[in-house]
């Protein structure tokens, strides 16, 4: 295949030759050989795919909320190529028989590339669970979330000590739940079918219990000599504390574009773990990004159906959808002139790939996987849930605009694209394979 005019996010225009699923040359002024597909790129920006190193595909166990199948679609239309999905299924991830069961349904249905992370819980049964290609540990869960799978700090450190022997990094859930406050929940509107908002939820799961457990983390893991990598941060303070060690962290899309304004027209469709922040914190870590200081844009992508969400604020699952909207609302913020785009392309794909180890993975060189993504910033979309693949059929950037994927490459075949007149998308048969297949670490 050869990919002729595209730009690069350095601003280079460039064409690039792939072969069996890798990327032969990236130069100027490449002809076609005999039978090449050729994708004209001119006026379009060539991107490397996003690797997402946190969604929650639900299977086993929750496949009425998302399947591997509706899960990766939804990640190649929004121009993700790698996903790592965590823990809290039913089976939780937690030994070797549950990552196998886990493991076979992703390699049925994944149109991506896909890493499976190994939970701790009181039953985990590390011997099994790291005789199996972990992509990571995590997440760990430092306060209880979906699937309950809180622990004790005891059991946190003798994890971090099992991880660093086997040099696996460990991502982690930090909420230290003693300080949240439950006289908040007072009061919350619990009637089914209301969507109270979610500031209550805001005020109960306070920032000052993220701060605290992130320190706590970040000194576990410096005494265990654990590589660390902190899920889903949500505020500035947390990120800043992670900037002065060399752990990492992630933000979500919905910690950067939504705070406690949105809580009351969100309602329960806007509660997660950890919740929405203050306007002013929201500003800040949106700050720190386009300042280069976030290592990686992670989703959370957390699908409940909207019939579950739709309870009240005490009953409503916890999190939100967000693979297929990640990179397009990025480039959106690219487009409208917030974020640099290298920014983008490094928090979305190369700083992934490195923090992880996908040494062929997040950039366009010669040498690496065809993982990619075509886009043209200067089309953005509507967002519509019902435009969207993920099972739970909703979404809550509803309305806003991204800037979607035209074509979206998985080792060199073509495994989404998007009718350039009806909009219409279709895959590819493509599947992808777990990144960690070199067998047990
Ligand atoms: N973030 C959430 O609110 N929920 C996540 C679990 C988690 O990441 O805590 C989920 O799996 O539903
Ligand atoms: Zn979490
Ligand atoms: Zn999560």
């Amino acid at each position: 295949m050869l990919i002729t005019g595209a730009e690069l996010a350095d601003g280079r225009v460039r064409d690039v030759r792939i072969r069996d699923g890798t990327i032969e040359t990236v130069a100027s002024g490449l002809d076609p050989v005999a039978k090449e597909r050729v994708i004209d790129a001119r006026g379009r920006h060539l991107l490397p795919g996003g690797i997402d190193v946190h969604v929650h595909f639900r299977e086993p166990g929750g496949s009425h909320k998302e399947t591997w199948e509706s899960g990766s679609q939804s990640a190649a239309a929004g121009g993700v190529t790698t996903v790592v999905d965590q823990p809290n299924t039913a089976p939780p991830t937690v030994d070797g028989d549950a990552f196998d069961e886990k493991a076979e349904l992703a390699a049925d249905a994944s149109i991506v590339e896909y890493g499976i992370n190994g939970g701790v819980s009181p039953e985990w049964d590390p011997e099994s669970l790291f005789a199996r290609p972990l992509f990571a540990l995590g997440e760990v869960f430092l306060a209880d979330s979906t699937g309950e799978m809180g622990i004790e700090l005891d059991r946190f450190e003798s994890a971090l000590a099992v991880a660093a022997e086997h040099d696996v990094p460990v991502t982690v859930h930090a909420e230290d739940a003693t300080r949240f406050d439950p006289d908040a929940l007072d009061g919350a509107s619990n009637g089914a079918g209301v969507t109270a908002s979610a500031e209550p939820w805001s005020a109960y799961r306070t920032a000052e219990a993220e701060i605290a457990a992130v320190e706590r983390a970040l000194e576990a893991a410096d005494r265990a000599g654990a590589q660390v990598h902190i899920a889903h941060t949500s505020t500035p303070e947390a990120v800043d504390l992670v900037a002065d060690t060399d752990a990492t962290c992630e933000v979500t899309p919905h910690h950067l574009f939504f705070s406690r304004e949105n809580a009351e027209r969100l309602g329960t469709f806007g509660r997660m773990n950890p919740p929405l922040r203050s306007e002013e914190r929201r500003s800040a870590l949106f700050e720190r990004l386009r300042d280069g200081a976030i290592d990686i844009v992670a989703t959370d992508h957390a699908p409940h159906t909207a019939a579950e969400k739709r309870q009240g604020l005490l009953d409503a699952p916890s999190g939100v959808p967000g693979v297929e909207t990640c990179y397009p609302l990025l480039l959106e913020s690219v487009r409208t002139g917030n974020l640099a785009l290298e920014t983008v392309r490094n928090a979305v794909a190369t700083t992934p790939a490195e923090v992880f180890g996908l040494e062929r993975k997040g950039r366009i060189e010669p040498g690496t996987d065809a993982d990619l993504v075509l886009v043209d910033l200067t089309d953005p979309r509507e967002i519509e849930a019902a435009a969207l693949h993920s099972a739970c059929g909703w979404t809550p950037f509803e309305g806003w605009q991204g800037v979607f994927p035209e074509v979206t490459i998985l080792r060199g075949s073509v495994v989404y694209e998007r009718d350039p007149v009806t909009g219409a998308a279709s895959f590819g048969d493509v599947a992808g394979g777990n990144v960690r297949a070199n067998g047990p670490r």
